[in-house]
């Protein structure tokens, strides 16, 4: 009965696309046929004919049907007969074709339970009345044949007389996937998807010649600068939380080791074409990947980034040379932390599929949206040593999810396992052929190139219906199961038991490449905008500018570290900045979008403020006004600059600054970080300049210059104590002047100036547009961050200058500045000799006492 069920429908519906529906309602499929059409006659054949051992749960769901449509009386499985599906009621004879059981097909031969299904004759196509009188089974080939005219993908099918059934009206682009399901053992050749007419492999020329394409044209425009991890402080006392420089964060280093190789690799022979040693040059230079923490970067509900790095799930693979990659969905395993100095192991915990990561993934896969793949240097299934090259990331290329699924995974929690959301990952084929299999890629060159060209297009897509959810899920294993988390069959195979993790073994036709849905991006795309050093409007302090570069020599991406030019730690190719100089009136009047005018003090805080007190200078007049900490812990004073005239000087200060930097004078750079927590060095978001006595927090006496070299530096420190005389009355020599120098969306983190051998009294000058400094309570004071809430909120404006009185303000509190656009600080201390010296000669002195 099931059999005719089938063979009925399956001879029925070459007919059209209405045959094929009533099919898939006979079946009881819960979806429409126009959406799912394909896996609907695919799930039957599978049912039928490959679902190895399961035959009795195939009767259940069958029988299920029947009663549900009133058959009388079950289908019966018969072992004897080697496991046929008998319809044991000679009332529903005449129910199917009008013909006597004895006459009827049957869905298997022969054959016990558990073998597996038998190579199948290919038959002519019969007539109608052959298929009605034949008893002879008929394995009904299915296909989906899809020619696409204006399309780039053409899938042909060759079946000499063989039974085909067409499924016509149903538009490639209905389809989740093009979708084939062949006969075993047919006479039938699947044709390879043609991208082009061209099937020659081509090299990824885009890479290496040709135009640099505008960025902007796939990148969605509205992206927010994504934010540095807020563990990225100045100042991380590297006693107190060890030094984590070689823990990147999504890469716990008791990561478990990655399958796969374990040979030495050799070395790549060429460079990549993106690649970079730190992640921050990555997260600035690269738009498709800019995720400081974690492995997946997305952006809008979609995933546009993935970095394959060490933490590899069991089951990963890395095939046909890398052009199908699975993965897990990243996030949620063991982890240690660092909290208040004790490191805390978070353990493993079940992804799930609304978990932000793995839904942008599956938004992915659902649109069809390509993503790009980068690796890192402990990702072991890359058949090269990239350290060996001195590269710590590279950039793969665009690959689209073509499928992706759950399954359990071992894990050192309570259950011993966990959910992970799995993604297969195929290698967009309009990029040529990937770089790393390019042969000059190789020493050897048969030991990886070649991988490239066995690939096979016969892709059949794997799915079955599972008897409980009612829901597709892939053939990923050689034994199926249903992947679907919420399934109580989960993770079950036929015989009810979790499989052992050893004995799962990838389903090799799963694993062949499927046909591509178009991709809209080409490799060029990956190549970061060029930027643009000398704008027409002069402007070079907008937030493009703070972005990296990839070098057009060596393709390294880089940080802008200096301030005159984008340059190349590797290779040393340089590309100078000619902005203008910005004057003061076009910034001080940025309005600040906070709710008060000069500052707010948190309620609770403790924190008495003074009166406003007006001071005079040769400037004109200006005022100051005072706000005293609890527990006489200091004072935080902001003098405001002088009217109608006071402001001029520091006009001049900020337009001077500007022309000894871009002169090389001043050499502003962003300086490597003492403690984080990322791959490679961690610069400063904000450029930097110490002048005067050495101060350790931006590099010691390697940041450091003589005051003399740099007479702007002394005009904002004199600018400085003239004020503090002034308002009131401090007579102060400082011997250190630290300036900083702020771009479009750049800031100073949370720190506090608390270096050992700073004096009681800081001082800064706030040069063009205005800032918002925060105060709030220091970790060692409040260790709970959630209550380490702000207490202090000032407005710093152009000639303001903000004074920190006392060495508690820095013990107990700590602060941050953010610039509402183009900002140049100057801040003056009095840093004791012993601190003067830098760390080396702090060391000889330690070690000869
Ligand atoms: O930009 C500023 O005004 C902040 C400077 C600062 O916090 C520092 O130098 O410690």
């Amino acid at each position: 009965m099931a059999v005719a069920w089938l063979k009925s429908a399956f001879t029925a519906s070459d007919k059209d696309l209405e045959k094929a529906q009533q099919f898939s309602q006979r079946l009881g499929s819960p979806r429409r046929l126009d959406e799912e059409s394909v896996n609907v006659f695919v799930d039957a054949w599978w049912i039928f004919y490959e679902n190895q051992g399961g035959i009795t749960l195939v009767a259940d769901f069958l029988n299920k049907k029947r009663r549900e449509k009133g058959f009388v009386g079950d289908l019966n499985f018969n072992k004897q007969s080697g496991g046929q599906l008998q319809d044991v009621c000679p009332a529903n004879a005449e129910a199917v074709n009008g013909q006597s059981p004895a006459k009827r097909s049957h869905a298997r031969d022969s054959g016990p339970e558990t073998s597996p299904p038998k190579k199948t004759k290919v038959v002519k196509q019969p007539s109608k009345q052959q298929r009605r009188t034949s008893g002879k089974r008929q394995r009904l080939l299915q296909l989906n044949n899809i020619s696409s005219t204006g399309g780039s993908v053409t899938n042909a099918l060759v079946a000499p007389s063989c039974a085909v059934i067409k499924i016509k009206g149903v538009e490639p682009a209905a389809l989740p996937v093009t979708t084939n399901a062949i006969g075993e053992g047919a006479a039938i050749q699947q044709r390879p998807h043609v991208v082009s007419s061209d099937l020659r492999p081509h090299l990824p020329q885009p890479y290496s010649v040709g135009p640099l394409r505008q960025m902007s044209s796939v990148l969605d425009t509205h992206e927010e600068a994504p934010p540095m991890p807020n563990w990225i402080m100045d100042d991380i006392d590297i006693e107190q939380t060890g030094d984590l420089n070689a823990a990147d964060p999504s890469i716990p280093d008791n990561a478990p080791p990655t399958t796969g190789q374990s040979a030495p690799k050799p070395c790549l022979q060429i460079k990549p074409p993106l690649w970079a040693v730190s992640r921050q040059e990555v997260c600035e230079s690269f738009d498709w990947f800019r995720s400081y923490q974690g492995g997946v970067y997305h952006a809008n509900g979609f995933a546009k980034g993935y970095l394959l790095s060490a933490f590899a799930a069991s089951r990963d693979i890395f095939h046909h040379g890398g052009q199908i990659i699975i993965s897990h969905g990243g996030g949620k395993w063991e982890s240690q932390h660092m909290t208040r100095g004790q490191v805390e192991t978070h353990l493993a915990d079940d992804q799930l599929a609304q978990d932000k990561s793995v839904r942008a993934l599956i938004a992915n896969y659902n649109s069809k949206r390509p993503l790009v793949l980068l690796i890192d240097d402990k990702y072991a299934l890359f058949p090269f040593d990239l350290s060996a090259s001195g590269i710590t990331y590279a950039v793969l290329g665009f690959y689209f999810i073509s499928d992706y699924w759950a399954e359990y995974q071992k894990a050192s929690n309570e259950r011993g396992r966990v959910v992970r959301y799995k993604f297969a990952f195929q290698w967009c084929s309009n990029q040529g052929i990937p770089w790393w299999l390019h042969p000059n890629a190789s020493a050897s060159p048969s030991t990886h190139a070649d991988q490239g060209s066995t690939i096979l297009y016969q892709y059949v897509k794997q799915e079955r219906i599972c008897l409980r959810c009612q829901t597709h899920s892939p053939s990923v294993y050689t034994q199926w199961m249903c992947l679907k988390p919420d399934c109580s069959a989960f993770w079950i195979n036929q015989h009810g038991k979790s499989p052992s993790e050893d004995c799962l073994t990838y389903n090799d036709k799963f694993l062949k490449l499927a046909p591509e849905p178009p991709c809209p991006y080409r490799s060029v795309d990956l190549i970061p905008q060029q930027p643009q050093p000398h704008p027409t409007d002069g402007i070079t302090t907008d937030y493009v500018y703070t972005r990296g570069w990839r070098c057009p020599s060596c393709n390294r991406l880089a940080c802008r570290s200096k301030w005159e030019q984008w340059d190349c730690p590797s290779c040393g190719w340089s590309l100078p900045v000619q902005g203008r100089t910005r004057q003061a009136s076009e910034l001080r009047g940025i309005k600040m979008d906070v709710g008060f005018y000069d500052h707010a003090i948190t309620n609770g805080s403790g924190i008495t403020q003074g009166p406003s007190v007006s001071y005079m200078s040769n400037g004109g007049q200006g005022h100051y006004q005072a706000f005293e900490l609890p527990h006489q812990r200091g004072r935080i004073i902001i003098i405001h600059g002088c009217l109608p005239f006071g402001n001029v000087d520091a006009d001049h200060i900020f337009e001077e600054y500007q022309k000894h930097a871009s002169s090389g004078q001043l050499p502003f750079r962003r300086w490597p970080l003492r403690a984080h927590k990322l791959r490679g060095t961690m610069l400063t978001h904000y450029f930097s300049q110490n002048a005067g006595a050495p101060y350790q927090y931006v590099g010691g006496a390697d940041n450091t210059i003589p005051f003399e070299n740099v007479p702007v530096v002394s005009k904002a420190r004199d600018l400085i104590q003239a004020r503090l005389r002034q308002a009131l009355n401090i007579q102060i020599e400082f011997n250190e002047v630290l300036s900083c120098a702020y771009m479009c969306k750049q800031k100073m983190a949370f720190h506090s100036d608390a270096e050992k051998g700073l004096g009681p009294i800081v001082a800064g000058l706030s040069l063009g547009a205005p800032a918002l400094m925060h105060f709030r309570p220091c970790s060692r004071f409040e260790p709970d961050v959630n209550k380490r809430g702000t207490i202090l909120s000032l407005i710093l404006r152009h000639g303001d200058i903000l004074l920190m009185d006392g060495s508690e303000v820095q013990q107990f509190y700590e602060h941050t500045v953010v610039p509402a656009n183009f900002r140049i600080a100057a801040t003056a201390r009095l840093i004791s000799p012993e601190n003067a010296m830098d760390g080396s000669a702090k060391r000889a002195i330690k070690l000869e006492a």
